[in-house]
Formats: C-alpha cells, sequence, structure tokens
C-alpha cells in the first residue's frame, strides 16, 4: 500500500472537513460528589432541546474556586457517573479534567476540546444559581467567545446576563450533592433522588457517612 499523499489528496481531505456538518455537543461540569437526578434531568432536557449530537458529564479533579469545598476523590466519582449513564446510549463521561489535575478551570478545558475537537460548538451547561458568579470565572471574556453557555432556569435565581446565555426550561428540581451528601449522614432516604446503582455503589465502598 502507497502512503504516498499528493496535494489533491490534502485539497480534497479539506474540502471534505469544510463539507461536514459541524457536530453540536453539550457539557454538564460539576464536582458529581455525588451526581444526583437533577444532573441527569437538565442533561437530558438540554440534550433534546437543543437538538445536541452528544452530551458529556465532566467531573471536575479539582473545583476551580477556593471558597468551594472539597469533594471526594476522582476515581469514585467517574465510577458513579459511568454506572448513572450506563443506561443512556447519549450521555457519556468526559474525563479531561480528571486526567489533566490540578485545579479545573472551565477555559483550559474548553481551549484543550477545541484544539482535539475543531469541528466541535460546545454548549457548556450551568444551573442558574451559577450565572451571577460568572464575571469571576477564569478568563470568561475569552471563554464566552469559544463556546456557547447555556443557563438552567432554577426558582429563586434571576433569568436575566448581560452574557449572551441560551435559557432552558427544565422541570425544577431542589435536589443538590450537598442534600444527597446529608440525607446519607442523617440516615435519610437518596432513593429517587439518586440512581439505584449509584446508590449501591456509594453503599458498598460506605461513601459520605462521615465526612462531607
Ligand atoms: N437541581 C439542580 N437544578 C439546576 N441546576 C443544578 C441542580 N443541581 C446541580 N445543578 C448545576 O449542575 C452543575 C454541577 O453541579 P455540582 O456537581 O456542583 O452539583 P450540586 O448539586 O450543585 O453540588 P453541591 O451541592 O455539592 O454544591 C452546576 O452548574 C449546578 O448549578
Ligand atoms: O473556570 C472557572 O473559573 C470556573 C469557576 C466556577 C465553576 N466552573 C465550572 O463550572 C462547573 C460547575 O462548578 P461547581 O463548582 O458548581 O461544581 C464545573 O465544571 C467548574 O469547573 C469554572
Amino acid at each position: 500500500m502507497s502512503t504516498h499523499v499528493d496535494n489533491h489528496t490534502i485539497v480534497h481531505e479539506k474540502t471534505e472537513m469544510i463539507n461536514e456538518p459541524r457536530k453540536r455537543v453539550g457539557i454538564l461540569g460539576g464536582g458529581f460528589n455525588p451526581v444526583h437526578l437533577g444532573h441527569l434531568v437538565m442533561a437530558e432536557q438540554v440534550y433534546a432541546q437543543l437538538a445536541l449530537d452528544e452530551f458529556y458529564l465532566m467531573p471536575t479533579y479539582q473545583p476551580p474556586h477556593v471558597d468551594k469545598k472539597t469533594v471526594i476523590d476522582a476515581s469514585h466519582r467517574v465510577a458513579m457517573l459511568e454506572l448513572a449513564t450506563k443506561s443512556n446510549p447519549h450521555l457519556k463521561v468526559e474525563l479531561e479534567e480528571v486526567y489533566r489535575e490540578g485545579k479545573s478551570y472551565t477555559f483550559d478545558t474548553m481551549e484543550s476540546l477545541i484544539a482535539k475537537n475543531p469541528n466541535t460548538d460546545y454548549y457548556f451547561v450551568i444551573g442558574g444559581d451559577m450565572v451571577d458568579y460568572l464575571p469571576k470565572w477564569y478568563k470568561i471574556d475569552e471563554l464566552m467567545k469559544m463556546i456557547q453557555f447555556v443557563a438552567i432556569k432554577r426558582s429563586g435565581f434571576p433569568q436575566t446576563s448581560d452574557y449572551p446565555l441560551i435559557w432552558v426550561d427544565s422541570p425544577r428540581m431542589d435536589i443538590s450533592s450537598s442534600l444527597i451528601r446529608q440525607n446519607i449522614q442523617r440516615g435519610c432516604p437518596i432513593k429517587y433522588l439518586v440512581p439505584d446503582n449509584v446508590i449501591d455503589y456509594i453503599q458498598k465502598k460506605d461513601l459520605y457517612r462521615h465526612d462531607n
């Protein structure tokens, strides 16, 4: 087999890339400490309402801001995400930040993902509670030019921003990872708040009972 590549082949390949429809990919970044039904409902709603091609849940390695609490080891958070997304063919887990380690600044992550996938348009999803905090994100103005932010409307939080966000309406769910951790510590149920296979994992590994 010849490995010779002539100019005609290169031009042909470039034309193919240009003609290829751009891929539309959603990302929900978070601690997922642990993943809960609120995350999964948001992901599914944005995937469907924006007619995306794929959707990724992306665990942080280390939350980017110091005022955030610590998270348990990434290996457990990833294992729970794998279990939670197993039955849904278009929900996947993105491990970019876990592999990179260190603080998970979204700018660094998206710069790397865009370099690896230049034919993809990214839709980065955040809860409505995080919108007011966007001006404090690392290199936010550059990040805004690189990706499209999508905000999920959340009760009790304003639905306005100076940034060009897409607002998506999703069933309001008053669930958070903090609530799940609190329930576990207090011996309160987490059934129907977290997928059953994730509950099994939490019990088997004895997570969250002793610390937050
Ligand atoms: N119930 C929910 N409704 C809307 N957005 C949510 C909900 N739960 C989490 N989010 C959003 O999902 C993203 C990832 O959140 P994260 O993994 O930190 O979960 P969390 O439940 O907010 O965690 P914690 O309680 O530990 O702060 C964030 O943008 C957050 O605003
Ligand atoms: O890059 C930043 O400055 C930045 C600041 C706050 C949050 N984020 C990202 O927003 C996502 C949700 O954050 P959190 O703290 O609610 O888990 C997660 O992917 C973080 O990396 C990113």
